[in-house]
């Protein structure tokens, strides 16, 4: 896919009973890494929910390719939650969870590191590693315009956590998907993205 797709937060504000950042403004391009930093409980969970749609702001307005998006239908931002296990219906299957908006390809699923016979098994059958990677291949599997990506590596050893970058880059660069990626570790960011945003 060549064509370009923009990600707008333009002055956004949210919170739960006071703000926990005010005016934010970011743009993500399609293929594009864009890094968020900051302290724990800053914020940036929020942030990133309320760029996919899961959190009402309570300023300023989030837009794809210049529209705000309609609350029905797949989200063409997808949210990949720091703990996927509370992301997932456990009494479903993994193959069930990673169909839930289209069925995998059998390559993609081998890209992301996804063995076949993980599919079988409930969630909490898998370890937080091997649920990250379901939970990047069921978000990838609906194709996605953007993922945000909050501290998806965080379980992950060294080596896995390279693979799963590698192949989110790849893939990304291959599909046109920009991503979010939320993180505590600026040394990951800095290798990662190609610029930096801090929250709180
Ligand atoms: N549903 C909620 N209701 C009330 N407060 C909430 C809710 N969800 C989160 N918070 C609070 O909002 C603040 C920010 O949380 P958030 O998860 O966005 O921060 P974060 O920067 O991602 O933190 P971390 O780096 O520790 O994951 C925290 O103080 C948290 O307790």
């Amino acid at each position: 896919m060549s064509f370009i797709l923009m990600l707008e937060a333009v002055n956004l504000s949210a919170g739960f009973d006071h703000p926990l950042f005010e005016n934010v403004s970011l743009r993500l391009q399609s293929g594009e890494f864009v890094g968020v930093y900051g302290p724990s409980g800053a914020g940036k969970t929020t942030f990133g929910r309320t760029l996919a749609g899961l959190h009402k702001p309570a300023t300023g307005v989030v837009n794809v390719d210049g529209r705000t998006v309609p609350s029905k239908g797949f989200h063409p931002v997808q949210y990949l939650h720091q703990n996927p296990q509370l992301a997932m219906n456990p009494r479903w299957r993994v193959e069930q969870i990673v169909s839930e908006a289209m069925v995998p390809s059998r390559e993609l699923a081998d890209c992301i590191g996804v063995a076949s016979d993980w599919l079988k098994r409930y969630p909490h059958e898998l370890s937080g590693g091997q649920l990250q990677r379901v939970s990047v291949l069921r978000a990838l599997s609906g194709k996605p315009r953007f993922l945000i990506a909050d501290e998806i590596s965080a379980s992950l050893d060294p080596i896995s956590q390279a693979q799963l970058w590698q192949t989110l880059k790849r893939i990304a660069e291959q599909e046109s998907i920009g991503v979010l990626v939320i993180s505590h570790d600026k040394a990951l960011l800095t290798r990662v993205c190609s610029s930096i945003i801090q929250i709180g």
